[in-house]
């Protein structure tokens, strides 16, 4: 059980932090905006706390896009069908094995206006919620095998990401421009970065 937590823990958080950095730095004002907010909102205390998080609201609307364009399980865990049933048309044998694209949903033009592009904004005001109660976005699926460790899996993004952003300003290495940045996903169980994020920190 340990190492099912250890293993569905670390790499999932690992790359989402990836990920959203890796959208700020091709999306150059949402880093600007994002940055603004961290720096305003900390500005003069000596360390981050979990506490300073709810004063991070564009932050989060930025972990929320992120992890519609990059969730990192894309496929949820295998559900077995309990009854015959037609879904959307299609005859679904009793104990069919049905596995959901969460990535493909993500990104449905039918649920999202330019789908493929990263547009943190449109999280404000949305009633859209990430515990798995709206199908067109379940980054940590939903109903009984949903992610049971979804609010530490936000925690552990959130802080590295607020420190990340508040101590440094991030720029891509030998003067690379932000559309240069290499966005393959390499896929498996796990939606990763192909390349290594390479990055350069000023102050
Ligand atoms: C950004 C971070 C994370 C994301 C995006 C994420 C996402 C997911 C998803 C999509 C599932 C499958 C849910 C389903 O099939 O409906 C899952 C399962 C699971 N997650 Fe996470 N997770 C994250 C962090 C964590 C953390 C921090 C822990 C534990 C400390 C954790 C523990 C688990 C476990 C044990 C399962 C399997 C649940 C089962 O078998 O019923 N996850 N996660």
């Amino acid at each position: 059980m340990m190492q099912d937590m250890f293993g569905a823990g670390t790499d999932t958080s690992s790359a989402t932090v990836e990920w959203v950095i890796s959208e700020l730095i091709r999306c150059p004002r949402a880093m600007e905006k994002v940055q603004t907010e961290v720096r305003q909102a900390v500005n003069g205390k000596e360390k981050i706390k979990e506490d300073d998080i709810q004063d991070l609201p564009y932050l989060n609307l930025v972990i929320r896009e992120t992890l519609r364009l990059h969730p990192p399980l894309p496929l949820v865990l295998p559900r077995e069908c309990r009854q015959p049933m037609n879904l959307a048309g299609y005859d679904v044998a009793n104990k069919t094995k049905l596995i959901v694209n969460v990535f493909a949903i993500n990104r449905d033009p039918e649920y999202w206006k330019d789908a493929e592009s990263f547009i943190p904004e449109r999280f404000e005001n949305s009633n859209t919620t990430i515990m798995g109660a709206d199908y067109e976005y379940l980054p940590f699926g939903a109903g009984r095998r949903m992610c049971p460790g979804s609010a530490l899996g936000l925690a552990n993004v959130q802080l590295p990401l607020a420190n990340i952003l508040y101590y440094f300003k991030w720029k891509l290495p030998n003067g690379s421009s932000h559309g240069q940045l290499d966005m393959t996903e390499s896929f498996g169980a796990m939606v990763q970065r192909k390349t290594q994020l390479m990055l350069v920190p000023s102050f």
